[in-house]
């Protein structure tokens, strides 16, 4: 049974399951006591939506168990926050995607969030651009870079189609032409320079957001992640969180909300660098680490990361259109399908909700229906075979052959040095006894400049020529099998045969110890072919009778059964 309380002129909607404790209520500006919402006819607990605020709030409760409520009892207080919910570029790309995500935040009212959102759009990548052309254009061309215009225009005119103050944005505008002349002067971009440029999109997209927020009438507040917690290393472009960033954000979240409940907006992918004291970002992608890395330091009941597509896909829908969404995915296999180069998961921003335990969710802010994926610890995965299939191109490989291999001891350790001394990750390794093949992170080398990345490869094989011989092998691509391992033999029955039909030569391939990803090397230019035909044959197809299968179809989620 529902019912209507009127508090200091605040309509209160009461649902039958929650009774507030009195502090909480207090905070917002109730003043009630669970003896009354007992007359109300609330025997257990209560949800008390402030319909001023246009939320509920399922703040701290207290079970009544006893027929009596006395002023002894204690209301033990509840965590205020319950989920992070995060929206990317795609969804907060104009003043229209705002307002529905807005909408969208409020058609929640049990939840009480922390928002995170990305640059509008496309400006990231703009203001790389602009970056770029400021070192070469000498500084009275400054102002006329072109994507500076778009991202002036974008932004002047997403507030004025909000209605919002244009002094939200105008002095950040302002102070981001002035970095492009101070590069053009300078000639020159530097990591820490672009990760400043950069921060701008992220600082723009949540003070708008915010703004229009408050102009509906939920009381929301604007924070740049850089100062209120979020500590990382000072690689610049590229940089990890640390430990201390948890509980600060933890202190300051909840500090704010007991001194003055409002929703948090908060800038995704932004940091700071604990020595430099510079603003950081977390890699491209980042702000679904920022929502991870929120969700383990409140302890929340889940995040929400909200994209343009119906969850994670069965492949990218840009290679395979046909892509299906996956329900259900554990936290190992999300990591592995976003580390393998999945666009559509930060591949760091696993870890955080791993740690934290706390379940994630990958919905559609352009179709809410849809139900998304949920990646949890753990699923049933006695009946799954396949559930996506991953590419990441542009990939380099390296051969090593030494002849001394055989019975020589640390040769591993030697190639594996190397690659620590000059900061380069290794994806996929493969070992004999006289040679070993791996695949070299693209993201960590893409992260330089292309002449950087030469000398650095280059470096690589001379060092590694002191030791072996090297064949340095470009333009490849890994095709990641992420699925049940334990049906290993079946997936590679299955994808050789595909692989066979279309005459393509695997150059490598890796199990690794995950259990849940299988990696096969093929040039670059036959990838997508191959993606392609191996999700058709795992996932649409029904006509696998050489592999002796009696399900009616195998793939995402389905049964498989083996022929014994
Ligand atoms: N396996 C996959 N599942 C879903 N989307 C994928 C997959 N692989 C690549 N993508 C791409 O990722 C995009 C969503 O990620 P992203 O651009 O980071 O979204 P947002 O900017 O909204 O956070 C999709 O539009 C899709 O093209
Ligand atoms: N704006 C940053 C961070 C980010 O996470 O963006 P998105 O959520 O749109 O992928 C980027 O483009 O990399």
């Amino acid at each position: 049974m529902a019912a209507s309380l009127h508090f200091h002129g605040v309509k209160a909607a009461v649902t039958p399951k929650f009774i507030p404790s009195k502090p909480s209520l207090k905070n917002l500006g109730f003043n009630c006591c669970p003896q009354q919402l007992q007359l109300m006819g609330c025997k257990s607990m209560a949800i008390v939506k402030n319909t001023k605020m246009n939320h509920s709030f399922t703040v701290n409760c207290l079970k009544v168990e006893e027929e009596r409520y006395t002023q002894q009892s204690s209301f033990e207080e509840q965590k205020t926050f319950t989920v992070v919910m995060k929206f990317g570029g795609s969804s907060v790309s104009s003043a229209e995607r705002m307002k529905e995500v807005a909408q969208l935040i409020l058609s929640f009212p049990d939840e009480i969030p922390v928002v995170v959102l990305s640059a509008m759009g496309k400006t990231t990548n703009n203001l790389l651009n602009a970056g770029e052309k400021a070192v070469s254009c000498g500084a009275s061309k400054a102002s006329d870079i072109p994507e500076l215009s778009l991202i002036k225009d974008l932004h002047y005119r997403t507030v004025a189609e909000l209605g919002i103050d244009v002094s939200v944005v105008s002095s950040h505008l302002e102070e981001l032409e002035q970095l492009l002349k101070g590069i053009a002067m300078m000639k020159e971009l530097t990591l820490r320079t672009k990760d400043y440029l950069v921060s701008f999109g992220e600082c723009l997209s949540t003070r708008i957001f915010a703004a229009y927020m408050n102009k509906i009438g939920a009381k929301a507040r604007q924070y740049d992640a850089f100062d209120i917690g979020f500590i990382t290393t000072d690689d610049f472009t590229n940089a990890d969180i640390l430990e201390a960033t948890y509980p600060a954000l933890a202190k300051r979240f909840n500090d704010d909300w007991a001194a003055d409940p409002a929703i948090p907006i908060v800038t995704g992918f932004l940091g700071k660098g604990c020595k430099s004291c510079a603003i950081t970002t977390l890699g491209r992608g980042g702000s679904d680490l920022t929502a991870t890395t929120i969700g383990k330091a409140l302890g929340l009941r889940e995040i929400q990361v909200w994209k343009d597509v119906d969850g994670v896909l069965t492949c990218d829908p840009t290679i395979y259109p046909q892509a299906q969404p996956v329900p259900y995915l554990t936290f190992d296999e999300a990591a592995e399908l976003a580390y393998f180069g999945a666009q559509v998961l930060h591949p760091q921003s696993m870890r955080p909700a791993r740690e934290g335990d706390v379940p994630v969710r990958v919905k559609n802010s352009y179709n809410p229906k849809a139900p998304g994926t949920l990646i949890n610890r753990a699923r049933d995965m006695s009946e799954v075979l396949l559930t996506s299939i991953v590419l990441k191109r542009n990939v380099t490989m390296l051969d090593i052959v030494s002849t001394r291999m055989l019975g020589q001891f640390g040769f591993l350790a030697k190639v594996f040095s190397i690659f620590e001394d000059l900061g380069i990750s290794v994806d996929v390794v493969a070992t004999s006894e006289v040679s070993i093949s791996l695949t070299l992170d693209p993201s960590k080398l893409w992260s330089r400049e292309l002449i950087q990345q030469a000398r650095e490869l280059d470096r690589v094989v001379e060092e590694l020529e002191n030791i072996a011989v090297v064949n340095l092998l470009q333009n490849r691509s890994i095709i990641s099998l992420i699925g049940n391992v334990q049906y290993s033999s079946l997936i590679l029955e299955k994808a050789f045969h595909v692989l066979r039909t279309n005459n393509v030569n695997v150059q490598m391939i890796s199990q690794g110890a995950s259990k849940v990803n299988i990696s096969l090397i093929v040039n670059d230019d036959e990838a997508e072919k191959c993606v392609k035909a191996l999700h058709y044959a795992f996932f649409e197809s029904n006509d696998v009778p050489e592999l002796h299968l009696s399900a009616a179809t195998i793939g995402n989620g389905s049964v498989v059964r083996l022929d014994n």
